[in-house]
C-alpha cells in the first residue's frame, strides 16, 4: 500500500477502541490471567505477527514467573478473509506437562487459535488457555460459541487494524483499534 493511501485508510477509519479503552482492557485481562495462572509458571506463546503488541503490553502487567516463546501461523496474508492455516514457525519449546497461555490480537473465526491450542495439547500440554485483545462478534466461529479464555474487547463484525492487527500489512502500529471504512 502506498504512503498516501495508508494515511487515507487511517483518516477514514472508525475508531472502535482508543488507547485508553485498550489499556483498560489489557489491565482487566492481566488481572484475570493472574488470578487464573499466576502460580502455575506458565509457558506463554506470542502468536506472531499480530500478537506482538498485545503480548508485549500484557506481559509487563503480569508480575509473576513465566516463560515466553512464540509461534507463527497465518491464514489471512493480504486478504480480509481467511484461508488455510500456514505454519511459519513451529514449536521451539517443550510444552509437555506445562500450563500454556496463547496470546493473540484477535479471535475472528477461531481457526488459528483452535489449531494452535490443539497442537499444544497433542504435544502434551497439561492445560492450554487463550487470550485475545479482540473477539469479533459473528456466527462464523470454527465451533459454535468458540471463544478465548480471556478477551479484552468484544467488537462488531468489521475488518479492524491497530495494536498489532494489520490491514494489508499496514497500521499494526495504530494506537487504537480501528475499522476500515466500508469493511
Ligand atoms: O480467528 P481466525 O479467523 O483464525 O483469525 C485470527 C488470526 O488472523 C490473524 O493472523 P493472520 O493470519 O492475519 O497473520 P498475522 O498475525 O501475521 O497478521 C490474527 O493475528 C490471528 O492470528
Ligand atoms: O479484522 C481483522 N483484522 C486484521 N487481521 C485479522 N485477522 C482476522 N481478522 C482480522
Amino acid at each position: 500500500m502506498q504512503y498516501d493511501q495508508a494515511l487515507k485508510v487511517l483518516e477514514e477509519a472508525d475508531c472502535l477502541a482508543d488507547r485508553t479503552a485498550v489499556e483498560a482492557a489489557l489491565d482487566r485481562m492481566a488481572d484475570a490471567i493472574t488470578a487464573s495462572i499466576g502460580k502455575k509458571n506458565p509457558m506463554v506463546f506470542c502468536i506472531m505477527n499480530g500478537g506482538l503488541i498485545v503480548t508485549g503490553q500484557l506481559l509487563t502487567r503480569l508480575t509473576f514467573p513465566l516463560e515466553l516463546g512464540y509461534l507463527h501461523a497465518t491464514r489471512y496474508g493480504h486478504q480480509t478473509s481467511g484461508g488455510d492455516l500456514e505454519w511459519k514457525a513451529l514449536f521451539h519449546a517443550d510444552v509437555e506437562g506445562r500450563t500454556v497461555l496463547l496470546v493473540d490480537d484477535i479471535l475472528d473465526e477461531g481457526v488459528t487459535l483452535k489449531a494452535l491450542a490443539d497442537e499444544c495439547l497433542a504435544r502434551g500440554a497439561k492445560k492450554v488457555l487463550t487470550a485475545v485483545l479482540v473477539n469479533k462478534q459473528h456466527e462464523r466461529k470454527v465451533m459454535p460459541g468458540y471463544c478465548a479464555d480471556f478477551t479484552g474487547l468484544e467488537l462488531p463484525d468489521r475488518f479492524v487494524f491497530g495494536y498489532g492487527l494489520d490491514y494489508e500489512n499496514m497500521w499494526r502500529n495504530a494506537p487504537g483499534v480501528y475499522a476500515v471504512k466500508g469493511l
